[in-house]
């Protein structure tokens, strides 16, 4: 018996269909500028896709594509300039940055309001805070939303259950808790010094891997019938092959899991999307409230 295959499409569809109908409400377009720096070929990929959505969303996007050697203080400038402009609603650092360019600097540096990333101390802050504003929700990183968007549009149930995040990263493995205790999941975060990796993993109802390395849970890690999301994606090139797209997630846990999203085709569309719905949600703290 396989695994339920969760596939992103449609949940990811959801969410750009939401945010369209959002910003076309508004008085403004949303506006998201993406800086890169460097040429690792998969952010080109990455943000030749960000692109694409938008332009479907209804959202106006630039693309500051940077030199290898561009400086700190070069990119605090430019930093600068986007925060003060009105007309800029949405700010992305695309990563991985160049080695000599630290990242805490520069995530600091973005203005919270126009965070689209969630990676200020300010959103990281509230991210872990238990106090929600209903009405200005935070902007909080894309790929942990988007996991938790994919889990409800397919009916899994988070709430009183065992979940359990593979990596601590910034950008996925700790926010990714956060969401999940957030939605009243009994949440515990495993990395690569946890003893016993797989005795912990067995325990999830709920399995989400972003370890960064390929195929690293295997059937014996996942407890039968769990559901299990594969945030990991590499790029496999093997001799006279074309290159393939594969996750953190050994194929043969299919057997073994009740659900198991994809790899191409499942939470990287829904990262996507949400980044679109960050956006918009952005513009309009911007335009109808203007506060931090
Ligand atoms: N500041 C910042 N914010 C990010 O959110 C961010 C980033 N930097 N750097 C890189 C990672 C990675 N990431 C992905 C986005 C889309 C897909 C995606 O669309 N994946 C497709 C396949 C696309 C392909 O062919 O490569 C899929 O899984 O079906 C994957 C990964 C965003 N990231």
């Amino acid at each position: 018996m396989g695994a339920r295959v969760l596939a992103g499409a449609s949940a990811a569809g959801a969410l750009l269909t939401q945010a369209s109908r959002r910003a076309s409400s508004l008085s403004i377009r949303p506006h998201l500028v993406l800086i890169r720096a460097g040429t690792d070929p998969a952010s080109l990929s990455y943000i030749r896709g960000k692109q694409r959505q938008a332009e479907i969303t209804g959202l106006r996007t630039t693309v500051h594509a940077l030199p290898e050697s561009v400086t700190l203080p070069e990119l605090l400038t430019l930093l600068a300039t986007l925060n003060a402009d009105s007309g800029v609603h949405g700010i992305l650092v695309q990563l991985p940055l160049p080695p000599h360019l630290p990242v805490a600097p520069l995530h600091e540096a973005v203005d919270p309001r126009k965070d689209v990333d969630g990676f200020h101390p300010l959103n990281v802050g509230r991210l872990w805070s238990g106090t929600r504003a209903v009405d200005a929700p935070v902007l909080a990183p894309c790929t942990p939303l988007g996991v938790l968007a994919l889990l409800r549009h397919h009916g899994i149930p988070v709430a009183g259950r065992r979940a359990v995040v593979v990596g601590r990263s910034d950008i996925v493995g700790r926010p990714m808790a956060a969401v999940l205790l957030g939605a009243d999941a009994t949440v515990t975060v495993v990395h690569r010094r946890s003893t016993d990796l797989a005795a912990l993993t067995r325990e999830a109802d709920v399995l989400v891997v972003a370890a960064g390395q390929p195929w690293l849970i295997t059937a014996d890690m996942v407890r039968p019938g769990a559901t299990v999301v594969d945030v990991g994606i590499h790029r496999i090139s093997g001799e006279g092959q074309p290159v393939r797209l594969t996750g953190d997630v050994h194929p043969e846990v299919a057997g073994v899991a009740g659900a198991l999203t994809p790899v191409p085709g499942g939470v990287g569309p829904l990262t996507v999307a949400q980044l679109m719905l960050n956006t918009v949600l952005a513009a309009e703290r911007q335009v109808n409230w203007n506060v931090v």
